[in-house]
């Protein structure tokens, strides 16, 4: 018995499509804007897919290029000034930034309502509080996953592998609020394996290349991969997939797994600012 592979790229498209029928129906196209900071070329690419993604679904691609040595006074007038702006209904602060520029303060001159990577403390409270709110794309996405193969949360054993402000945490949060019985693993976390091999639905975001072997696996256990790694031979995750495709129930690739996945909820994230944009008062 081999696990279902979960297919990402497919359920994304579906995502984007409902994103696309979302634009349709509203009075004036979503603008999102994109915010990319220096060359890294691992962002750069996201970057590109991202605005190829939200033209395709129908929104203005309001994309700014930064020189890398950008300085946080210029960065800053720069969200101030899509902030402002009518025709911008997300903003999309791509990170990493180069370390000379303080990721946080930035992220906060992004109004709560143009949120549509769900990082400002706004959208962490709301979320952490369980009130309406932009949720982060990654987080969102893998629960859209399970979801779309009907795995089962309430009262299920989730383990989660990272306490990052991008996917970690949210994701802890979004399980805790569909009753899943949560556990948080990191860095200092003590036989980790022991603790991954209690999950039912297990979502590894370390950001380690192949942390996560057979051995951390429940069999029958569903099992979703966010970390995304460039090596000699391509894109690997933070799961060893061939070992754990014979153990678990599912499991997610890399890529076409989580990855599409984050694009498709960045979209529709950006429809949901912009239907709430046009309500005012809200
Ligand atoms: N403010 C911010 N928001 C983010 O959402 C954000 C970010 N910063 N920084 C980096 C991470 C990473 N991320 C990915 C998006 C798409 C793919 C993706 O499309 N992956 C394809 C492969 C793409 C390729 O060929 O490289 C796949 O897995 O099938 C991967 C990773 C968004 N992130």
């Amino acid at each position: 018995m081999s696990a279902t592979i979960i297919d990402g790229a497919a359920v994304a498209r579906r995502i984007r499509a409902e994103a696309a029928a979302g634009v349709a129906t509203l009075d004036r196209p979503p603008g999102l804007a994109t915010i990319l900071v220096g060359d890294d070329p691992a962002s750069a690419v996201y970057v590109r897919n991202k605005r190829r993604l939200c033209v395709e679904a129908g929104m203005r691609d309001l994309h700014r290029h930064l020189d890398g040595d950008v300085t946080e006074v210029d960065l800053a007038a720069v969200l101030d000034e899509l902030a402002q702006d009518e025709a911008v209904t997300g903003i999309l602060l791509q990170l990493p930034l180069p370390p000379h520029l303080d990721a946080a303060s930035l992220i906060a001159r992004i109004p709560p309502e143009k949120d549509v990577d769900g990082l400002t403390e706004a959208s962490a409270g709301r979320l952490a509080l369980g009130r309406p709110g932009l949720r982060p794309c990654t987080p969102a996405g893998v629960l859209a996953l399970l979801d779309a193969y009907q795995v089962k949360l309430a009262g299920a054993e989730a383990v989660v592998v990272g306490r990052s402000d991008l996917v970690g945490r949210p994701m802890a949060a979004l399980l805790l609020r569909r009753d899943a019985t949560v556990t948080v693993c990191h860095s200092r976390t003590r036989d980790l394996e022991a603790v991954c091999r209690r999950a039912d639905v297990l979502v590894v975001a370390a950001g380690r290349p192949g942390l996560v072997g057979a051995g951390a696996v429940k069999p029958g256990a569903s099992v979703i991969d966010v970390g995304i790694h460039r090596g000699p031979d391509g894109l690997r995750g933070d799961v060893d997939f061939e070992a754990v495709r014979a153990v678990a129930g599912a499991v997610t690739p890399v890529p076409g797994g989580v990855g599409p996945m984050t694009i498709a909820m960045l979209l529709a994230n950006t429809v949901t600012a912009a239907r709430r944009l046009g309500q005012p008062g809200h």
